[in-house]
């Protein structure tokens, strides 16, 4: 599947319920979700090699990363990891993520591209899933 193009937030489910999960305190909570309420997402991808920029008012991430590839990265809530992303389907990556140091909830992220040219993000936290859904801009 293709992941590549500028991609804008339709939906979003759950996200503070994540980082409440993940242990964000209620100040920083309200920060986050708010930013996050408005990302800009611009993928590229060549093959199997996906970059991945996610910019907001206070916060920009880069991810770059080939499937079947660990990599580190940061957690939804700023904690280095080791990401290992493998091809769930043909259109979905599913993330395993463990950090480097520290204890925490299980996090995992998967990316999918539907039939309908959607992207799906979901991002995890022991038993809590966050759901966003992307158009294409
Ligand atoms: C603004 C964000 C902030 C945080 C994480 C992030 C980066 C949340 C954005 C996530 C998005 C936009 C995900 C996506 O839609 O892919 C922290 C909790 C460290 C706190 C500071 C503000």
């Amino acid at each position: 599947a293709d992941f590549s193009g500028m991609w804008k937030m339709k939906t979003s489910e759950n996200f503070e319920e994540l980082l409440k999960a993940l242990g964000v305190n209620v100040f920083v909570r309200k920060i986050a979700v708010a930013a996050a309420s408005r990302p800009a997402i611009e993928i590229t991808q060549q093959g199997e090699s996906l970059s991945i920029q996610t910019s907001t008012s206070i916060r920009t991430t880069h991810v770059s990363f080939t499937v079947g590839q660990s990599f580190i990265e940061d957690t939804v809530d700023g904690r280095p990891c080791t990401s290992t992303p493998r091809w769930e389907t043909n259109s979905k990556i599913s993330c395993e993520q463990t950090l480097q140091k520290g204890e925490g909830p299980k996090t995992a992220w998967t990316r999918e591209v539907t039939n309908d040219g959607e992207l799906i993000l979901t991002m995890s936290a022991g038993d809590v899933v966050c759901t966003r859904v992307y158009q294409r801009e």
